[in-house]
C-alpha cells in the first residue's frame, strides 16, 4: 500500500518536552475503515500522537501523511477532515443540543448548516433531545454529543480520545456499535481506551509506553508475539502469594484478577518451576491459562517499567 492509500501513515514522530522525549519514535499505518485501539499507561503519549496526527502540535522529529496530506505543511488541510474527539469536549452546557452543533457547524463554515445539523442529530440518535440543555445531558448523551460534534463537517477520520471514560458500561456498548457503523461506511478511527473489551473492539491495537511502541498488530497477532505462559491461581489467599512470587526465577509478572492472580514470564519451563511449591496447597487452584490481551499488555508494561529504570537517567526519555 503507497502513502496515499494509508488514511494514517507517520513515521518516527517525536515530541520533546523539557528535553524530554514524550513521543519517541512513533510509526503507525492505519488502512481507510479500520478502527485502530491506541492503549498505554497513563503519560504513555497517546494523546500528544493523537495532537501531532491532526495538525495540532508540530514534531520534533519524524514524518508522515494523514488522509494523504502531509502532517506538518498540510496541517490546516487535516483539521478539515479530521474529526477529534478530545479527552474534555467543550460544550457549552446552556445552549441545547441543537444550538452546540450548530455553533460548532459555524466553527466550520459548512454551506448548509442546519442539513449538517439534522444529519448529526439524526445519526447519533439525538432527534428527540435536541432542544435539551447539554448541562443537564447525563454522561452518556454528553458524549454522544461529542461525538455529533466530532461528525458535522463529515470527516474521514476520526480521532478518539478516550471517548468513553467514565461512561457507564451500555453507553459503552452504544457508541462502539456506533463507530463499527462509522467504520463500515469507510470512516477510519484511531481511538485510545484503557478498557480491554474496548481493545478487543478494534480491528488492530498499538500499545504505547514511555513514547515508544511496545507492540502493534490485530488481538491474536499481539498475544502470540509476546510468547507468554501464564498461569492462574485461585482461591483462598491468592493474593498474598503476589509477594513470594514476584522476583521468583522465570516470573516476570504478577496481577491480581479478582481471587485469582495471574503469573507471566516467557520461559513456561521456569514458570512452572515458579508456581509449582503453590500446586499442593489445600483450597488453591494452580492451572496454565491461555494468555489474554489484558496479561499481555501487563507483561509489556513490566518490561518497559523494567527497561526504563535501567536506562541511566541522562539517556531516559
Ligand atoms: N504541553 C506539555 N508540556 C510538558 N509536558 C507535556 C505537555 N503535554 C504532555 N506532556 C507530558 O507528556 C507525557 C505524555 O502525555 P500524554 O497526554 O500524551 O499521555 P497519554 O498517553 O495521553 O496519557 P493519558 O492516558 O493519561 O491521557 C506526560 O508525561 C505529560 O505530562
Amino acid at each position: 500500500m503507497n502513502g496515499a492509500a494509508w488514511a494514517i501513515d507517520v513515521r518516527g514522530l517525536t515530541k520533546r518536552y523539557g528535553g524530554r522525549a514524550v513521543v519517541d519514535g512513533v510509526s503507525l499505518q492505519v488502512a481507510p475503515g479500520r478502527i485502530c485501539g491506541f492503549l498505554g499507561p497513563n503519560g504513555s503519549g497517546k494523546t500528544t500522537t493523537i495532537r501531532m496526527l491532526c495538525g495540532l502540535l508540530t514534531p520534533d522529529a519524524g514524518q508522515g501523511h494523514c488522509l494523504g496530506l502531509d502532517i506538518v505543511r498540510e496541517a490546516a488541510a487535516i483539521k478539515r477532515q479530521v474529526g477529534y474527539m478530545t479527552q474534555r469536549f467543550g460544550w457549552y452546557e446552556d445552549l441545547s443540543i441543537r444550538q452546540n452543533l450548530d455553533f460548532v457547524a459555524r466553527l466550520f463554515a459548512l454551506p448548509d448548516r442546519r442539513a449538517a445539523v439534522d444529519a448529526a442529530l439524526a445519526r447519533l440518535g439525538l432527534v428527540d433531545r435536541q432542544h435539551q440543555l447539554a448541562g443537564a445531558l447525563s454522561g452518556g448523551w454528553k458524549q454522544r454529543l461529542a461525538l455529533a460534534a466530532c461528525l458535522i463537517h463529515e470527516p474521514r477520520l476520526l480521532l478518539l480520545d478516550e471517548p468513553t471514560a467514565g461512561v457507564d458500561p451500555k453507553a459503552r456498548r452504544d457508541f462502539w456499535d456506533e463507530i463499527h457503523r462509522l467504520a463500515a461506511d469507510g470512516i477510519t478511527v484511531l481511538v485510545s481506551t484503557h478498557y480491554m473489551d474496548e481493545a478487543e473492539r478494534c480491528h488492530e491495537l498499538v500499545y504505547l509506553a514511555y513514547g515508544q511502541v511496545l507492540a502493534r498488530g490485530t488481538q491474536a497477532s499481539i498475544v502470540a508475539a509476546a510468547q507468554l505462559s501464564v498461569w492462574r491461581i485461585e482461591g483462598e489467599g491468592a493474593a498474598a502469594l503476589i509477594a513470594p512470587l514476584e522476583g521468583a526465577p522465570g516470573v516476570q509478572s504478577v496481577a491480581a484478577f479478582g481471587n485469582a492472580v495471574h503469573v507471566a514470564g516467557t520461559d513456561a519451563a521456569l514458570l512452572a518451576q515458579a508456581v509449582a511449591p503453590w500446586q499442593a496447597r489445600p483450597g488453591l487452584r494452580v492451572q496454565p491459562v491461555a494468555p489474554t490481551l489484558e496479561d499481555v499488555f501487563i507483561h509489556l508494561i513490566h518490561g518497559a517499567q523494567d527497561n526504563f529504570a535501567s536506562t541511566p537517567r541522562e539517556h531516559r526519555p
